[in-house]
């Protein structure tokens, strides 16, 4: 059997950034332990000091990293003693004006390993800093004597703070889009497999309790594609989709299992309470108006209905149970609700 990853059930970019995470490690520690030398021999001992530190510190994250739940709060903790170390250096007196090129790249950081909404302020507060530390140190040397060289450096730090601030909005949203995709029915809009699997686990861990399933199968459906063809059958299926919505709560949820087969994830409903709801669905797929040209399609639909009080069960043994109610309400005659 296959172990768990952290990332099971996380959203696509928490893989990225923990691998991000742990190159970025690895580079840390590589260009800690290249400082650590440098600083050894222009004999900067309080600066090798941390700069060691710093090295230890990383290779011990390396694999604590590799299997955290919490990785929010590792690149958190991560960017945190990046901020502080690169701020010491820029502070301290024997380290040349190249340190600030550390700056520029810190907001691009940020912003690949935790996303924008935490990264504002943090790295607008940060960039003020390590600008005043500038101008202090260097204030009257570089910046009025080479004021291009400064306007330089001040514009490629605002064009990455803004490049990473767009380049991860645009991801986030392809993101979003990628993963309402991945859960949604392409034809109806209404939820996948996928998502009720996800609903019916949250709503069984939750105590979301007495939990209902319903599963909804249109009566004779093949004879509206035999008759009128496969794009009135779809125009159908989107109208009893419609009406699916239009009936149910905001916390049920609607899913198309696939061909002319719906299930309804009740939560916090009865036995008694979902057979009134499936007769309600039954009576106003049977009252639909649905025209084809001139045809009238005369539709119904036959439900199976199966309730759970126990926690934490599994969607399976329910949607078996709820079919066999319905294979006894299509072989009871069609158009009846089975509980
Ligand atoms: N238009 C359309 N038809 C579909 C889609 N998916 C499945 N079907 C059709 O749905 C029909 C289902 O037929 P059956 O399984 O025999 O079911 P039925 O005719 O509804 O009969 P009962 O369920 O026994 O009442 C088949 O003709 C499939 O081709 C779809 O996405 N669009």
């Amino acid at each position: 059997m296959s172990r768990a990853s952290p990332d099971d059930g996380m959203p696509l970019s928490h893989r990225h950034r923990r691998k991000l995470l742990t190159l970025l490690l690895m580079f840390t520690a590589l260009f800690g332990a290249i400082f650590v030398v440098v600083n050894f021999f222009g004999a900067r001992y309080a600066l090798m000091a941390v700069e060691m530190a710093l090295t230890l510190l990383t290779l011990s994250l390396l694999p604590v990293v590799r299997t955290t739940y919490h990785l929010r709060r590792w690149c958190l903790c991560y960017l945190g003693l990046l901020y502080a170390a690169t701020i010491y250096a820029l502070a301290s007196p024997t380290t040349s004006v190249t340190v600030f090129s550390w700056v520029m790249i810190m907001p691009l950081t940020a912003h690949l390993l935790l996303g924008r909404r935490l990264v504002g302020l943090f790295s607008v507060f940060y960039l003020a800093v390590a600008a005043g530390l500038f101008f202090w140190r260097f204030g009257t040397d570089v910046a009025v004597s080479a004021p291009g060289a400064t306007a330089n450096i001040v514009a490629v730090t605002i064009w990455t703070y803004l490049f990473s601030y767009f380049y991860e909005a645009s991801r986030e949203s392809a993101e979003q889009q990628l993963s309402q995709q991945a859960l949604t029915d392409s034809l109806t809009g209404l939820a996948n497999r996928v998502h009720l699997e996800q609903a019916f686990h949250r709503a069984a861990n939750e105590g979301a309790l007495p939990l209902s399933v319903l599963i909804l199968d249109l009566d004779h459906f093949k004879r509206i594609n035999d008759e009128h063809g496969h794009a009135c059958g779809d125009a159908v299926l989107k109208k009893i989709a419609d009406t699916l919505r239009e009936q149910t709560r905001v916390d049920d949820v609607v899913c198309r299992l696939g061909g002319e087969e719906f299930c309804i994830l009740l939560p916090r409903t009865d036995s008694d309470a979902a057979y009134r709801m499936a007769e309600r669905l039954r009576e106003a797929i049977e009252a639909l108006c649905c025209r084809h040209n001139d045809a009238l399609l005369a539709l119904t639909a036959s439900i199976g209905v199966a309730s759970t009080v126990k926690r934490g069960g599994h969607l399976d043994p329910m949607l078996h149970a709820a079919d066999e109610k319905l294979y006894q309400a299509k072989f009871g005659g069609r158009n009846r609700v089975v509980c």
